[in-house]
């Protein structure tokens, strides 16, 4: 049964519903008394109580119409109506006009002219015109309004005789069956509706979605239940996410520790919204990043972002050996060394020989933690849910005092247990220790074992090799046309510094291969390139940037620069940037 309510601007709407109600069996009508406004409140409690539809009038049905979301149907003014009124004023002796909306006055005047009355019609656009017309009607010896209820009220005001176009039987039978028709076709979309929204609801994903304004406009149950409380000034990462996807209208993917736990959250931008999806990875579960420059302090890590170690100098191989010795133990592995030369690609070796890719490899890039994440972590009894796994303080050296303390507790309270610490930092350890700024006790628990890589300049011998595998790994990326390195510019490359060791390597053979004009990279593209890096070292800052060009040439201009910045290194520019380096890259397309 259909469950309408009927809210009326006048009196005798009210009695006619009420008679015709009688002979309806199909609906279920309530009637009420109410305009404008007092009509909206109405219907919005109508709404709470599962009114199916609303019927109502003129000004009243419309602005009612923006109130809720249930379908309201317009009692239309029908020919009838205006016929049945122009006849009744035919017999007023004074000068008539009519004002309204265009539905009213479009037919009113269609009929004065068919049947030749004199009766000006004048349509207005907004209920606040009526006073100010008809105080030039009445200036211009009007005497007779004919309108609606406000247009009425506002004639009898100024004094003027007002005349209410009324409904009649036809336009109500009308509205009736407009009531069946919506009602039909709205149950039907409601049927789809909800029958997608338990789709949704059962999901095991949290969906939610977010607006341009990013406000969130929808939530599956899970999201209600686990996210009720996040907004975007209070959930960072989030934020960066959505505004990424939708500068760049690309999915993204991302594990980021919210509220005590990690989630994947994948990122898909719809027309006027974004979409995500978030999923707790399954315990213990190595988590794919995509390979991208990760801005959090915790990080999953997946095998398929990392290579062995190559190289075939003594130094390199006493690393590989150590690795292999130190990996039959359970013991923590202090590894020192600059920057860039492969201490976290020996921590992953030493996982990877460790443990099962079951076991979680998690790293804690302790330069980016805060404070009040590591009492998260410590709260939520972080250390001990992933006891199977490792944990690798990276850049443990860039830790506060407190947070070394801190570390120190989790440590001690963790020992019996199976979990396995592995730590980075560069050279001075001892030196820090000494002078006190490093705590003493975690360093001698952290280095029961001892790696030290030394720098790429003390061991030019890998060079070669090195070089060979980047070149490798970077024709899935770019295609294969580079296939080698003449000799001449191998030896440049070989005599070179590298200040920022292997990662700077890295990205200096990925800048050739892209510029490289022929099969091998020729020994003068490398002198450029270092040209370009001597220039840097030399200048120590941006240069200036020419901003008469167009602003995504501009912006090239500024990712170069900070790119020549960091090193040719693109996840620390990126990481600077605040994009990721498929983005980076993108743009410098
Ligand atoms: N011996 C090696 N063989 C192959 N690739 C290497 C080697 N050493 C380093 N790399 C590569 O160089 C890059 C930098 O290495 P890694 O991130 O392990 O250095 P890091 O010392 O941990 O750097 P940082 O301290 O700056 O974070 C990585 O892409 C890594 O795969």
């Amino acid at each position: 049964m259909i469950k309408a309510l009927a809210i009326v601007p006048y009196e005798g709407l009210f009695e006619m519903m009420k008679e015709i109600n009688q002979e309806v069996e199909d609906i279920q009508l309530q009637i009420e008394l109410g305009n404008l406004y007092e009509g909206v409140a109405i219907a919005k409690d109508a709404e709470k109580n599962g009114y199916h539809v609303i019927i109502s009038r003129g000004g009243t049905a419309s602005i009612i119409q923006e109130a809720v979301s249930i379908p309201v149907i317009d009692i239309q003014v029908s020919g009838y109506d205006v016929l049945r009124i122009l006849t009744l004023v035919k017999g007023f002796s004074g000068k008539a006009a009519i004002v309204g909306f265009s539905n009213i006055t479009q037919g009113a005047a269609t009929i004065c002219k068919l049947l030749d009355l004199d009766i000006k019609t004048l349509t207005i656009t907004k209920d606040i015109e009526v006073k100010e017309k008809l105080m030039s009607f009445k200036e211009n010896g009007y005497e007779v309004i004919i309108g609606d209820v406000v247009t009425v009220q506002a004639a009898k005001q100024l004094g003027l005789t007002g005349v209410l176009i009324t409904s009649g039987k036809e336009a109500i039978l009308d509205a009736l069956e407009e009531t069946r028709r919506s009602y039909r076709l709205f149950s039907r979309l409601q049927q789809d509706v909800s029958l997608f929204q338990s789709i949704l609801d059962c999901n095991e994903q949290a969906i939610g979605v977010f607006n341009r304004e990013e406000k969130i406009v929808y939530g599956n149950e899970r999201f209600n239940k686990e996210f009720h409380w996040m907004t975007l000034e209070n959930s960072i990462d989030i934020r960066r996410l959505i505004q990424e996807t939708a500068l760049t209208r690309e999915k993204q993917t991302k594990t980021v520790h919210i509220n005590h736990s990690f989630w994947t959250i994948t990122t898909c931008p719809k027309e006027d919204a974004i979409v995500l999806y978030f999923e707790k990875p399954l315990p213990n579960q190595a988590i794919v990043q995509g390979g991208d420059v990760n801005l959090d302090a915790i990080e999953f890590h997946t095998f398929a972002s990392y290579i062995p170690l190559s190289g075939k100098s003594e130094l390199i191989q006493k690393v590989l050996k150590q690795i292999d010795q130190y990996s039959k133990s359970e013991e923590s592995v202090w590894i020192s060394g600059e920057e860039g030369n492969g201490k976290e690609l020996t921590a992953h070796s030493i996982y990877l020989k460790r443990k099962t890719m079951n076991e979680p490899f998690i790293t804690l890039h302790c330069d980016l933690l805060s404070v009040e994440q590591l009492k998260d972590l410590m709260n939520e009894d972080f250390f001990q849910k992933y006891v199977n796994g490792v944990i690798y303080l990276k850049n443990i050296d860039k830790l506060n005092s407190y947070m070394q303390k801190e570390l120190y507790h989790i440590f001690k309270n963790e020992q019996d247990k199976k979990l396995q610490w592995l730590a980075s930092s560069e050279d001075n350890m001892e030196e820090k220790v000494k002078n006190g700024t490093f705590h003493r006790d975690l360093y001698n628990a952290l280095s029961q074992l001892k790696i030290h890589i030394p720098p790429l300049r003390e061991r030019r011998k890998d060079i070669e090799d090195l070089v060979h595998v980047f070149i490798s790994e970077l024709h899935p990326k770019y295609g294969n046309r580079v296939i080698g390195i003449r000799p001449d510019a191998l030896e440049e490359i070989t005599n070179y510094n590298w200040p920022g060791n292997v990662e700077q390597l890295k990205q200096v053979i990925e800048q050739l291969f892209l510029q490289s004009h022929s099969y091998y990279i020729e020994k003068e593209e490398v002198e450029t390139v270092f040209k370009r890096l001597e220039q840097q070292e030399k200048n120590g800052a941006l240069t200036d940037i020419d901003i008469s060009g167009t602003l995504e040439e501009i912006e090239k201009q500024v990712i170069t620069k900070v790119l020549e910045e960091e090193g040719l290194n693109q996840s620390k520019a990126a990481k600077r940037l605040g994009i990721n380096r498929s983005t980076l890259w993108r743009k410098l397309k």
